[in-house]
Formats: C-alpha cells, structure tokens, sequence
C-alpha cells in the first residue's frame, strides 16, 4: 500500500512513522524549508524532536508528486487546513480514497471534518475519519495504542481498518462518523478544563467528576446531531477523554494549565508552538450548542476563560454554585 501523508505537524509525522514500518509512505508538507530541514535532520525537529525516520520514509515537497501513484490520501493538518487541503487534491484531479485526523470543528461553519469534506469532494471519493487516544511521540516510538477509522461507508471502514492495522497500532472500524468526530472534538475542550482544575489544584475527587460530566455534555451534544449514544463509550469518546484530560502531553491540557496560572490566551498560543484545536472549537461547538438548544456547561465555562478572561477560580465556583440536578439529564 502507498500513503502520502499531508502535513508534517507531530501528529502527521508520527502517522508517517508509524504506517512506514508497513507501507510505502511519502510525507507532505506545504513549506518546502521544512521538508529541507527534515531530509537533513532525519527528524522533524520542529514538530517532534529526538525521534528519528525510519529509512522507508519519503519526504516530498511536491504534493503532485506524493499523491501521484498512492492508494489513499491522509490528512493531518489542524481542521483550519482540512478544506485546502482537500481543495488542493481536488485541484490536482484527485479521486483517491481520503482519511483526516483532525479534531474540531472548522471556526467559520462549526462544521464537523465530514462536512467539510461533503463539500469539497466529488461525491464518488470514499473517505472517513482516524481518531482515538493517540499522543505524536508515543505513536513515534511505537508504543502501542488504538484507533477508531470511521466512514459513514461501513465497508470501507472495514477495509481499511483492516489495511492500516498493525501489532503497534490497532484500528477498529466504525459508521458512526459524526460520533467519532465529535467524541474527538469536545474532548479537547473538556481537557482544557480538566487542566485548570488540575492547575487550581482541585484534586482527584474534581477531575473524576469533571470527566464523567464531560462524557455527559459531549454525548448530548453529538446524540443531537444524529451520533449514537454508545460511540461516545468508545476509543474516539471517553478513551481519548481520559487520555487528553490527564495526559501532561495534551496541548488543550497544557493550555487549561497556564489559564489557571492566569496566564493570558495569547501568550499561552505565541508559547506553545502547536495548535490546541480546543481554542477554536470551544467557541464553535458553543454556537452549535446554542443553536441546537444543548445544555454545555463547562464548554460555556471554558468559553468564558478563553475569551471573556473569567478568572480560571471564579469560572470553577460557577460551575459548582448550580443548582442540584438529575444525573442523567
Ligand atoms: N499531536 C497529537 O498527538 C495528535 C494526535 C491525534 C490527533 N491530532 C490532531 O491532528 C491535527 C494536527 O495536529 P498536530 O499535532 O500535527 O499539530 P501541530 O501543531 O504539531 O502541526 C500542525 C502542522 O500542520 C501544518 N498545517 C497547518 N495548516 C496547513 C495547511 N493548510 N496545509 C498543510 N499543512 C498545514 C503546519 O504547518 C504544521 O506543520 C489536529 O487536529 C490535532 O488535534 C494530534
Ligand atoms: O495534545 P492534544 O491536546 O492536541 O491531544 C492530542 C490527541 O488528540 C490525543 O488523542
């Protein structure tokens, strides 16, 4: 199997790793300087430093050239990336089968990555969705983990579930793409959350609660815009929750983190040097929610944090000055 890989962020380039172990993999990125740099460094220094390419690694500068004789197309840039990406192999003429990684919602539409991709592909392209608990550098090394491929085209979930599947890295396949993308999206939010409340230092009995209410907001959320309850029970919903809300190598969390320290927005983006698509996507799935008429909470908490500037303290006593309420609502 051929794979050109679009985007040579950390998480673009650990997929590229990873995948080149079993295939012929060829890894794009949109700034020739750093395709330079990588071919001379070995590494991608920028992105996902000390980890070093495996040979069968192709770099290319020349998007024509890295899709040109591939069986599928993976893209891993932020969601702001996904229409042009998708866009630029349209362009190219492009009709080959497409998967994206991304995790949010596109800023201007609150868009979900599906959506996105309805309207920039021919209706005929197959494509669909990777996402589960997966931090870069441990995919890099190769350390085990699990996914979820998702497609609304269930045979081709299967397939290619069964294609990228490896001893290191375990692809399950699912239909449930808005699940699947959704589960991936807000978790980011909740884990900006679980890192103020780590930061405040509210302890162990606060994040337990934070998760579980997390889990309860985020499948509201998705169960009405047509996901099924139960996706948010698997890798690309609570799996990745618990991994990014108490993983110290989430950048949503690192983000939460510096808020606590009251540290301002800007400075916590100009410092981290990668995207935390929890930024962007906490005010999108805010509009969705209010639109759709979704009771979130500690989205609208974290809202307020980001962009408000509600001290991260005064944003918590919110949150636990509501009143009682039944546990399943
Ligand atoms: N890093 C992880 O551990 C991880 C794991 C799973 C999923 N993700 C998701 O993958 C996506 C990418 O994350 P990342 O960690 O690689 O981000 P990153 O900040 O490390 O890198 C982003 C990369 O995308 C490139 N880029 C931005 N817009 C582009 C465009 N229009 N065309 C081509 N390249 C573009 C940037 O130049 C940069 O190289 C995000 O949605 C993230 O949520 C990340
Ligand atoms: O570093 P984060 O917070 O973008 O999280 C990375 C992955 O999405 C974890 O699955």
């Amino acid at each position: 199997m051929k794979i050109a890989v679009m985007g040579a962020g950390a998480w673009g380039t650990a997929l590229a790793m990873s995948f080149a172990r079993h295939h012929a993999v060829s890894l794009w990125a949109r700034d020739t300087a750093q395709i330079e740099s990588m071919r001379a460094a070995g590494e991608n220094q920028r992105y996902l430093a000390g980890q070093p390419f495996p040979a069968q690694l192709t770099l290319q500068a020349e998007l024509g050239v890295a899709v040109a004789d591939a069986d599928l197309v993976l893209v891993v840039t932020p969601t702001a990336g996904l229409r042009p990406s998708l866009r630029a192999l349209t362009t190219l003429g492009s009709t080959l089968p497409v998967l994206w990684a991304c995790k949010g919602l596109e800023a201007d539409t609150q868009l979900p990555a599906h959506e996105v991709a309805a309207a920039e592909l021919p209706a005929t392209v197959s494509r669909g969705i990777l996402t589960g608990p997966s931090f870069a550098q441990e995919v890099a090394a190769g350390l085990p983990a699990a996914l979820t491929l998702a497609s609304e085209d269930a045979g081709f979930a299967d397939e290619w579930a069964a294609a990228l599947n490896s001893s290191r890295l375990r692809i399950y396949s699912s239909n449930d793409i808005i699940g699947a993308e959704i589960g991936g999206a807000v978790k980011n939010i909740m884990a900006i959350a679980a890192g103020v409340g780590d930061g405040l230092k509210l302890g162990h009995n606060a994040r337990a609660a934070l998760l579980t209410r997390g889990l309860a907001e985020i499948t509201r959320f998705g169960v009405a815009l047509g996901a099924r309850p139960e996706t948010f029970n698997g890798l690309s919903g609570l799996g990745d929750l618990i991994l990014t809300c108490t993983g110290d190598l989430s950048r949503n969390r690192k983000v939460g983190l510096l808020l606590a320290e009251g540290k301002p927005l800007a400075e916590i983006i100009r410092n981290l040097g990668h995207v935390a698509e929890g930024v962007n996507t906490a005010r999108a799935v805010q509009q969705q929610a209010e639109r759709l008429q979704v009771d979130m909470p500690i989205t609208a908490a974290v809202c307020r944090m980001l962009f408000e500037e509600l001290p991260a303290a005064e944003a918590i006593a919110g949150l636990m000055g509501r009143g009682a309420k039944k546990e399943a609502a």
